[in-house]
Protein backbone atom coordinates (compact mmCIF):
# COMPACT_ATOMS: atom_id res chain seq x y z
CA UNK A 1 0.00 0.00 0.00
CA UNK A 2 1.90 3.18 -0.84
CA UNK A 3 2.32 5.32 2.04
CA UNK A 4 3.25 9.57 1.60
CA UNK A 5 6.15 10.26 2.24
CA UNK A 6 7.71 13.67 3.67
CA UNK A 7 10.77 15.01 1.85
CA UNK A 8 12.99 17.05 3.67
CA UNK A 9 15.95 19.40 2.42
CA UNK A 10 19.05 17.87 1.00
CA UNK A 11 21.34 19.92 3.93
CA UNK A 12 19.17 17.98 6.45
CA UNK A 13 19.46 14.82 4.59
CA UNK A 14 23.13 15.14 5.21
CA UNK A 15 23.50 16.27 8.50
CA UNK A 16 21.13 13.48 9.42
CA UNK A 17 23.77 10.92 7.97
CA UNK A 18 26.93 12.68 9.47
CA UNK A 19 25.11 12.01 12.79
CA UNK A 20 26.21 8.89 12.27
CA UNK A 21 29.51 9.85 10.72
CA UNK A 22 32.80 7.99 12.91
CA UNK A 23 36.59 8.61 11.94
CA UNK A 24 38.23 5.27 10.69
CA UNK A 25 41.80 3.83 12.68
CA UNK A 26 44.96 5.13 11.78
CA UNK A 27 47.19 2.73 9.67
CA UNK A 28 50.27 3.11 8.16
CA UNK A 29 51.22 2.01 4.95
CA UNK A 30 53.94 2.04 2.76
CA UNK A 31 55.04 5.47 1.33
CA UNK A 32 54.74 3.19 -2.01
CA UNK A 33 51.07 2.46 -1.51
CA UNK A 34 50.17 6.06 0.17
CA UNK A 35 49.23 7.92 -3.08
CA UNK A 36 45.67 9.58 -2.87
CA UNK A 37 45.51 8.56 0.93
CA UNK A 38 44.37 11.09 3.82
CA UNK A 39 46.87 11.86 6.31
CA UNK A 40 46.42 10.84 9.87
CA UNK A 41 49.19 12.99 11.08
CA UNK A 42 51.08 15.88 10.07
CA UNK A 43 53.98 16.28 8.58
CA UNK A 44 56.56 17.42 10.45
CA UNK A 45 60.19 18.49 9.69
CA UNK A 46 62.42 15.91 11.44
CA UNK A 47 66.05 17.94 9.92
CA UNK A 48 66.66 21.07 8.15
CA UNK A 49 66.06 21.62 4.67
CA UNK A 50 69.06 21.87 3.41
CA UNK A 51 70.74 19.73 6.06
CA UNK A 52 74.11 21.67 5.52
CA UNK A 53 75.74 24.25 3.43
CA UNK A 54 75.55 23.24 -0.29
CA UNK A 55 76.70 24.45 -3.72
CA UNK A 56 73.65 25.10 -6.04
CA UNK A 57 76.00 25.40 -8.96
CA UNK A 58 78.72 23.51 -10.26
CA UNK A 59 81.64 25.58 -9.95
CA UNK A 60 84.43 26.27 -7.52
CA UNK A 61 84.48 26.88 -3.91
CA UNK A 62 86.69 29.47 -2.80
CA UNK A 63 87.81 31.36 0.23
CA UNK A 64 86.24 35.23 -0.85
CA UNK A 65 89.06 36.97 0.47
CA UNK A 66 91.07 35.79 -1.68
CA UNK A 67 89.31 37.22 -4.35
CA UNK A 68 89.60 40.70 -2.99
CA UNK A 69 91.96 42.26 -5.57
CA UNK A 70 90.40 40.57 -8.59
CA UNK A 71 88.83 42.35 -11.38
CA UNK A 72 88.80 42.34 -15.19
CA UNK A 73 91.74 44.56 -15.36
CA UNK A 74 93.12 42.04 -13.00
CA UNK A 75 92.08 38.70 -13.06
CA UNK A 76 94.41 36.77 -10.25
CA UNK A 77 94.50 33.02 -10.84
CA UNK A 78 93.45 30.33 -7.68
CA UNK A 79 94.67 26.78 -7.72
CA UNK A 80 92.77 23.58 -8.02
CA UNK A 81 93.35 21.25 -5.07
CA UNK A 82 90.73 18.42 -5.09
CA UNK A 83 87.32 17.37 -6.70
CA UNK A 84 83.95 17.07 -4.93
CA UNK A 85 80.70 15.28 -6.22
CA UNK A 86 77.09 15.94 -4.29
CA UNK A 87 77.79 13.15 -1.80
CA UNK A 88 81.05 13.05 -0.94
CA UNK A 89 82.88 15.42 0.77
CA UNK A 90 86.02 17.27 0.47
CA UNK A 91 88.94 15.87 2.25
CA UNK A 92 91.35 18.96 1.79
CA UNK A 93 91.05 22.52 3.76
CA UNK A 94 92.18 24.78 1.09
CA UNK A 95 94.94 27.63 1.94
CA UNK A 96 95.22 31.16 0.55
CA UNK A 97 94.93 30.98 -3.06
CA UNK A 98 93.45 27.68 -3.28
CA UNK A 99 89.83 26.24 -4.35
CA UNK A 100 87.87 22.76 -4.38
CA UNK A 101 86.28 22.18 -7.62
CA UNK A 102 82.49 21.55 -6.70
CA UNK A 103 79.65 20.06 -8.19
CA UNK A 104 75.76 21.37 -7.52
CA UNK A 105 74.26 19.14 -4.35
CA UNK A 106 77.90 19.20 -2.72
CA UNK A 107 78.60 20.10 1.02
CA UNK A 108 80.08 22.83 1.75
CA UNK A 109 84.06 22.20 2.19
CA UNK A 110 85.54 23.44 5.26
CA UNK A 111 87.46 26.77 4.63
CA UNK A 112 85.20 27.84 2.03
CA UNK A 113 82.79 30.73 1.99
CA UNK A 114 81.52 31.07 -1.64
CA UNK A 115 80.83 29.42 -4.43
CA UNK A 116 82.14 30.76 -8.23
CA UNK A 117 79.88 28.91 -11.45
CA UNK A 118 82.02 27.47 -14.39
CA UNK A 119 80.95 30.21 -16.54
CA UNK A 120 82.71 32.90 -14.51
CA UNK A 121 85.56 31.11 -14.65
CA UNK A 122 88.94 30.43 -17.10
CA UNK A 123 91.23 27.01 -16.40
CA UNK A 124 94.79 27.08 -16.75
CA UNK A 125 97.07 24.08 -17.17
CA UNK A 126 100.20 24.52 -15.44
CA UNK A 127 103.31 22.66 -14.15
CA UNK A 128 100.83 19.69 -13.92
CA UNK A 129 98.72 22.00 -11.47
CA UNK A 130 95.01 23.27 -12.43
CA UNK A 131 93.91 27.03 -11.85
CA UNK A 132 91.22 29.03 -12.62
CA UNK A 133 91.11 32.84 -13.59
CA UNK A 134 88.71 34.87 -11.87
CA UNK A 135 87.92 38.88 -12.61
CA UNK A 136 86.43 39.77 -10.39
CA UNK A 137 85.62 39.69 -6.70
CA UNK A 138 82.91 37.64 -4.25
CA UNK A 139 81.87 38.27 -1.01
CA UNK A 140 81.29 35.65 2.29
CA UNK A 141 77.80 33.47 1.88
CA UNK A 142 77.92 34.23 -2.73
CA UNK A 143 75.82 31.19 -4.34
CA UNK A 144 75.70 29.15 -1.09
CA UNK A 145 72.26 27.54 -0.13
CA UNK A 146 72.45 27.41 3.58
CA UNK A 147 71.41 24.81 6.37
CA UNK A 148 67.66 24.84 7.26
CA UNK A 149 67.28 28.26 4.58
CA UNK A 150 64.31 26.13 3.73
CA UNK A 151 62.66 24.72 6.48
CA UNK A 152 63.82 24.44 10.21
CA UNK A 153 63.53 20.98 12.44
CA UNK A 154 60.22 20.59 13.92
CA UNK A 155 58.65 22.95 11.62
CA UNK A 156 55.12 21.20 10.37
CA UNK A 157 54.69 21.37 6.64
CA UNK A 158 51.76 19.68 5.69
CA UNK A 159 48.56 19.24 8.44
CA UNK A 160 47.06 16.10 9.12
CA UNK A 161 44.20 15.38 6.75
CA UNK A 162 45.64 16.08 3.38
CA UNK A 163 45.22 13.76 0.27
CA UNK A 164 49.08 12.40 -0.57
CA UNK A 165 49.81 14.01 -3.90
CA UNK A 166 53.49 13.91 -5.81
CA UNK A 167 53.97 16.97 -3.96
CA UNK A 168 53.33 15.13 -0.20
CA UNK A 169 54.99 12.52 -1.36
CA UNK A 170 58.01 14.37 -2.01
CA UNK A 171 57.64 15.57 1.61
CA UNK A 172 57.14 11.69 2.61
CA UNK A 173 60.41 10.94 1.45
CA UNK A 174 62.09 13.89 2.38
CA UNK A 175 61.73 13.06 6.40
CA UNK A 176 61.77 9.32 5.91
CA UNK A 177 58.26 8.27 6.28
CA UNK A 178 58.85 4.76 5.21
CA UNK A 179 55.30 4.04 6.43
CA UNK A 180 52.58 6.59 5.89
CA UNK A 181 50.42 7.02 8.56
CA UNK A 182 46.93 7.36 6.85
CA UNK A 183 42.90 6.38 7.40
CA UNK A 184 41.69 3.58 7.58
CA UNK A 185 39.79 3.21 4.44
CA UNK A 186 35.91 2.01 4.82
CA UNK A 187 34.66 -1.28 3.43
CA UNK A 188 31.00 -0.34 1.72
CA UNK A 189 29.04 -3.16 0.20
CA UNK A 190 27.31 -2.93 -2.83
CA UNK A 191 24.15 -4.72 -4.29
CA UNK A 192 22.33 -4.23 -7.31
CA UNK A 193 18.65 -4.80 -7.09
CA UNK A 194 16.37 -5.26 -10.33
CA UNK A 195 15.06 -8.43 -12.00
CA UNK A 196 15.36 -6.73 -15.16
CA UNK A 197 19.85 -6.41 -14.51
CA UNK A 198 21.55 -8.36 -17.06
CA UNK A 199 25.50 -8.33 -16.21
CA UNK A 200 28.07 -6.93 -18.43
CA UNK A 201 28.68 -9.91 -20.62
CA UNK A 202 25.22 -10.58 -21.12
CA UNK A 203 23.62 -10.28 -24.32
CA UNK A 204 20.41 -7.74 -24.44
CA UNK A 205 17.35 -9.72 -24.18
CA UNK A 206 13.19 -8.02 -24.37
CA UNK A 207 13.00 -5.78 -20.99
CA UNK A 208 15.74 -6.04 -19.65
CA UNK A 209 18.91 -3.80 -19.44
CA UNK A 210 22.68 -3.86 -18.29
CA UNK A 211 23.65 -3.12 -14.61
CA UNK A 212 25.06 -0.51 -14.87
CA UNK A 213 25.14 1.27 -11.62
CA UNK A 214 27.65 -1.56 -9.41
CA UNK A 215 29.64 -0.17 -11.40
CA UNK A 216 29.38 2.98 -11.38
CA UNK A 217 29.11 3.22 -7.41
CA UNK A 218 32.19 0.97 -7.22
CA UNK A 219 34.11 3.44 -9.42
CA UNK A 220 32.48 6.43 -7.20
CA UNK A 221 33.71 4.18 -4.27
CA UNK A 222 36.77 4.04 -5.44
CA UNK A 223 37.37 7.61 -6.42
CA UNK A 224 36.24 8.39 -2.84
CA UNK A 225 39.26 6.35 -1.23
CA UNK A 226 36.94 3.52 0.21
CA UNK A 227 37.18 0.05 -0.82
CA UNK A 228 34.16 -1.73 -2.64
CA UNK A 229 33.01 -5.53 -1.80
CA UNK A 230 30.49 -5.35 -5.11
CA UNK A 231 28.34 -8.45 -4.04
CA UNK A 232 26.24 -9.02 -7.23
CA UNK A 233 22.70 -8.13 -8.04
CA UNK A 234 19.67 -9.50 -6.84
CA UNK A 235 16.21 -9.88 -8.75
CA UNK A 236 13.48 -8.60 -6.68
CA UNK A 237 12.28 -10.89 -4.19
CA UNK A 238 11.74 -9.69 -0.61
CA UNK A 239 13.03 -12.86 0.78
CA UNK A 240 15.62 -13.03 -1.05
CA UNK A 241 16.65 -9.06 -0.74
CA UNK A 242 16.38 -9.08 2.93
CA UNK A 243 18.36 -12.45 3.56
CA UNK A 244 21.37 -10.99 1.14
CA UNK A 245 21.16 -7.24 3.11
CA UNK A 246 21.21 -9.38 6.71
CA UNK A 247 24.35 -10.84 5.80
CA UNK A 248 26.17 -8.37 3.62
CA UNK A 249 25.61 -5.93 6.76
CA UNK A 250 28.00 -7.87 9.15
CA UNK A 251 30.79 -7.48 6.74
CA UNK A 252 31.13 -4.11 5.89
CA UNK A 253 31.50 -0.47 7.37
CA UNK A 254 28.35 0.51 4.74
CA UNK A 255 25.71 -1.25 2.86
CA UNK A 256 24.90 0.71 -0.25
CA UNK A 257 21.79 -1.07 -2.44
CA UNK A 258 20.51 0.45 -5.64
CA UNK A 259 16.81 0.79 -6.85
CA UNK A 260 13.88 -1.16 -5.35
CA UNK A 261 13.61 2.25 -2.84
CA UNK A 262 10.84 4.05 -4.16
CA UNK A 263 6.96 3.19 -4.01
CA UNK A 264 6.60 0.28 -6.43
CA UNK A 265 5.21 -3.48 -6.18
CA UNK A 266 8.70 -4.69 -6.38
CA UNK A 267 10.42 -1.66 -4.38
CA UNK A 268 11.09 -4.16 -1.08
CA UNK A 269 13.99 -1.66 0.24
CA UNK A 270 11.53 0.09 2.45
CA UNK A 271 9.98 -3.57 3.97
CA UNK A 272 13.39 -4.53 4.13
CA UNK A 273 14.41 -1.97 7.08
CA UNK A 274 11.04 -2.25 8.61
CA UNK A 275 11.51 -5.69 8.98
CA UNK A 276 15.20 -5.17 10.06
CA UNK A 277 13.93 -3.02 12.73
CA UNK A 278 16.76 -0.33 11.23
CA UNK A 279 16.00 3.49 12.06
CA UNK A 280 14.83 5.39 8.76
CA UNK A 281 16.34 8.50 8.87
CA UNK A 282 14.72 9.63 5.73
CA UNK A 283 13.27 8.10 2.71
CA UNK A 284 12.46 11.20 0.55
CA UNK A 285 14.61 14.59 -0.05
CA UNK A 286 13.32 17.51 -1.86
CA UNK A 287 15.96 17.20 -4.41
CA UNK A 288 16.18 16.00 -8.32
CA UNK A 289 17.70 13.59 -9.27
CA UNK A 290 17.61 11.18 -6.36
CA UNK A 291 14.67 12.49 -4.40
CA UNK A 292 13.63 8.74 -3.21
CA UNK A 293 17.03 8.51 -1.67
CA UNK A 294 16.77 6.85 1.74
CA UNK A 295 19.20 6.12 4.51
CA UNK A 296 18.85 3.66 7.48
CA UNK A 297 20.78 2.88 10.27
CA UNK A 298 21.16 -0.42 11.74
CA UNK A 299 23.38 -0.49 14.74
CA UNK A 300 25.31 1.94 14.40
CA UNK A 301 25.94 1.43 10.24
CA UNK A 302 24.61 2.90 7.53
CA UNK A 303 22.47 1.28 5.06
CA UNK A 304 22.06 3.54 1.60
CA UNK A 305 19.15 2.86 -0.28
CA UNK A 306 19.98 4.87 -3.35
CA UNK A 307 17.73 4.94 -6.36
CA UNK A 308 18.06 2.56 -9.03
CA UNK A 309 17.70 5.62 -11.83
CA UNK A 310 21.76 6.06 -12.63
CA UNK A 311 21.48 9.91 -12.72
CA UNK A 312 20.16 9.76 -9.18
CA UNK A 313 22.06 6.85 -7.78
CA UNK A 314 25.04 8.82 -8.75
CA UNK A 315 23.85 12.33 -7.40
CA UNK A 316 23.05 10.23 -4.21
CA UNK A 317 25.98 8.61 -3.35
CA UNK A 318 28.33 12.21 -4.37
CA UNK A 319 26.12 13.93 -2.20
CA UNK A 320 25.34 11.74 0.83
CA UNK A 321 28.32 9.20 0.78
CA UNK A 322 31.04 10.33 0.00
CA UNK A 323 30.64 13.13 2.90
CA UNK A 324 30.54 9.95 4.88
CA UNK A 325 33.68 7.82 3.48
CA UNK A 326 35.88 11.25 3.78
CA UNK A 327 35.14 12.04 7.56
CA UNK A 328 35.83 8.42 8.30
CA UNK A 329 39.18 8.71 6.03
CA UNK A 330 39.74 11.62 7.85
CA UNK A 331 39.07 14.74 5.76
CA UNK A 332 37.95 17.86 7.20
CA UNK A 333 36.61 19.19 3.56
CA UNK A 334 33.66 16.00 3.42
CA UNK A 335 31.54 18.09 0.75
CA UNK A 336 32.03 18.81 -2.77
CA UNK A 337 33.49 22.04 -3.71
CA UNK A 338 31.10 24.99 -4.90
CA UNK A 339 31.74 27.34 -7.13
CA UNK A 340 30.32 30.21 -8.97
CA UNK A 341 29.84 29.61 -12.49
CA UNK A 342 27.61 31.50 -15.20
CA UNK A 343 24.99 29.30 -16.91
CA UNK A 344 25.89 28.47 -20.92
CA UNK A 345 22.28 27.49 -21.97
CA UNK A 346 18.85 27.72 -21.23
CA UNK A 347 17.60 25.88 -18.26
CA UNK A 348 13.78 26.58 -19.16
CA UNK A 349 12.16 24.09 -16.28
CA UNK A 350 11.03 25.22 -13.41
CA UNK A 351 12.56 23.52 -10.12
CA UNK A 352 10.09 22.40 -7.50
CA UNK A 353 12.74 20.56 -5.37
CA UNK A 354 16.17 21.58 -5.83
CA UNK A 355 18.03 20.19 -8.93
CA UNK A 356 21.06 19.01 -9.62
CA UNK A 357 22.45 19.20 -13.21
CA UNK A 358 24.55 17.11 -15.06
CA UNK A 359 27.04 19.09 -16.59
CA UNK A 360 30.64 20.40 -17.77
CA UNK A 361 32.67 22.78 -16.57
CA UNK A 362 34.60 25.40 -18.64
CA UNK A 363 37.17 28.22 -18.17
CA UNK A 364 37.03 31.05 -20.31
CA UNK A 365 38.72 34.26 -20.19
CA UNK A 366 39.21 33.36 -16.67
CA UNK A 367 35.38 33.03 -15.96
CA UNK A 368 33.53 29.78 -14.83
CA UNK A 369 30.97 28.79 -17.41
CA UNK A 370 28.95 25.28 -16.90
CA UNK A 371 26.91 23.94 -19.59
CA UNK A 372 24.17 20.83 -18.92
CA UNK A 373 24.84 17.64 -20.16
CA UNK A 374 22.54 15.43 -21.93
CA UNK A 375 18.70 14.80 -20.82
CA UNK A 376 17.64 15.87 -17.52
CA UNK A 377 16.49 12.87 -16.37
CA UNK A 378 17.56 11.11 -13.52
CA UNK A 379 16.90 7.71 -15.63
CA UNK A 380 19.61 9.30 -18.01
CA UNK A 381 23.13 7.04 -17.87
CA UNK A 382 24.91 8.55 -20.86
CA UNK A 383 25.38 12.01 -19.57
CA UNK A 384 27.28 11.21 -16.48
CA UNK A 385 30.37 10.37 -18.83
CA UNK A 386 30.66 13.75 -19.81
CA UNK A 387 29.93 15.84 -16.27
CA UNK A 388 32.50 17.11 -14.19
CA UNK A 389 29.48 19.10 -11.93
CA UNK A 390 26.36 19.89 -10.93
CA UNK A 391 24.90 22.76 -11.31
CA UNK A 392 22.59 23.34 -7.97
CA UNK A 393 19.12 25.58 -9.00
CA UNK A 394 17.89 26.19 -5.80
CA UNK A 395 14.00 25.11 -5.27
CA UNK A 396 11.33 27.49 -5.85
CA UNK A 397 12.55 28.65 -8.56
CA UNK A 398 11.71 28.74 -12.34
CA UNK A 399 13.67 28.33 -15.36
CA UNK A 400 17.21 30.15 -15.71
CA UNK A 401 18.34 31.84 -18.76
CA UNK A 402 22.34 31.35 -20.44
CA UNK A 403 24.27 33.75 -18.72
CA UNK A 404 22.59 33.44 -15.34
CA UNK A 405 25.02 33.02 -12.41
CA UNK A 406 24.71 29.66 -10.21
CA UNK A 407 26.03 27.45 -7.49
CA UNK A 408 28.18 24.14 -9.28
CA UNK A 409 29.34 21.86 -7.49
CA UNK A 410 32.77 20.58 -8.56
CA UNK A 411 32.88 16.45 -8.89
CA UNK A 412 37.12 16.43 -9.17
CA UNK A 413 37.34 19.34 -6.57
CA UNK A 414 38.85 20.11 -3.99
CA UNK A 415 36.25 19.57 -1.21
CA UNK A 416 34.64 21.70 1.16
CA UNK A 417 34.27 21.91 4.98
CA UNK A 418 30.72 23.30 3.91
CA UNK A 419 27.17 21.75 3.43
CA UNK A 420 26.06 22.82 0.24
CA UNK A 421 22.93 25.28 1.09
CA UNK A 422 22.55 27.16 3.92
N1 LIG B 1 4.56 6.57 -8.16
C1 LIG B 1 5.82 6.99 -8.11
N2 LIG B 1 6.72 6.40 -8.89
C2 LIG B 1 8.00 6.78 -8.85
C3 LIG B 1 8.39 7.84 -8.01
C4 LIG B 1 7.42 8.44 -7.19
O1 LIG B 1 7.71 9.38 -6.42
N3 LIG B 1 6.16 7.97 -7.26
N4 LIG B 1 9.68 8.25 -8.02
C5 LIG B 1 10.36 8.07 -9.25
C6 LIG B 1 11.72 8.44 -9.09
S1 LIG B 1 12.00 10.08 -8.87
C7 LIG B 1 12.73 7.54 -9.15
S2 LIG B 1 14.34 8.11 -9.08
C8 LIG B 1 12.51 6.10 -9.31
C9 LIG B 1 13.34 5.35 -8.30
O2 LIG B 1 13.05 4.03 -8.32
P1 LIG B 1 13.83 2.95 -7.47
O3 LIG B 1 14.92 3.57 -6.72
O4 LIG B 1 12.83 2.18 -6.74
O5 LIG B 1 14.55 2.09 -8.55
P2 LIG B 1 13.92 0.94 -9.48
O6 LIG B 1 12.49 1.12 -9.53
O7 LIG B 1 14.48 -0.34 -9.04
O8 LIG B 1 14.59 1.34 -10.84
C10 LIG B 1 14.38 2.60 -11.41
C11 LIG B 1 14.98 2.63 -12.82
O9 LIG B 1 16.37 2.44 -12.76
C12 LIG B 1 16.77 1.32 -13.54
N5 LIG B 1 17.83 0.62 -12.83
C13 LIG B 1 17.69 -0.01 -11.64
N6 LIG B 1 18.87 -0.57 -11.28
C14 LIG B 1 19.73 -0.30 -12.24
C15 LIG B 1 21.09 -0.65 -12.44
N7 LIG B 1 21.77 -1.38 -11.54
N8 LIG B 1 21.71 -0.23 -13.56
C16 LIG B 1 21.04 0.53 -14.47
N9 LIG B 1 19.75 0.88 -14.33
C17 LIG B 1 19.09 0.46 -13.25
C18 LIG B 1 15.53 0.48 -13.61
O10 LIG B 1 15.54 -0.41 -14.68
C19 LIG B 1 14.45 1.52 -13.69
O11 LIG B 1 14.33 1.99 -15.00
O12 LIG B 1 11.16 5.79 -9.09
C20 LIG B 1 10.26 6.64 -9.81
N10 LIG B 1 8.96 6.16 -9.63
O1 LIG C 1 14.72 10.11 -7.26
MO1 LIG C 1 14.15 10.59 -8.75
O2 LIG C 1 15.72 10.62 -9.43
O3 LIG C 1 14.15 12.25 -8.01
O4 LIG C 1 14.14 11.53 -10.17
MG1 LIG D 1 11.21 1.38 -8.21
Amino acid sequence: MYTERKPIKINEAVEAVLQFAKEGELEYVSINDSDGRILKQPIKADHDIPPFDRSPLDGFAIRSEDTVDASRETPIELEVIETVGAGAIAKRVPKQGQVIRIMTGAEMPEGTDAIVMFELTKEIERDGKTFIELKRSFKPGDNISFKAEETKTDDILVEAGRKVDPGVKALLATFGYNKVPVGKKPIIGVYATGTELLDVEEPLEPGKIRNSNSYMITSQILKAGAVPKYYGKLVDDFDRCYEAVVNALDEVDVLITTGGVSVGDFDYLPAIYEKLGANVLFNKIAMRPGSVTTVAEYKGKLLFGLSGNPSACYVGFELLTRPWVQLYLGNPKPHLQKVQGILKADFPKPNPFVRFIRSKMTIEEGKIFAEPVGLDKSGVVTSLANSDALVVLPGGTRGFKKGDVVDVLLLNGEGSSEILEK
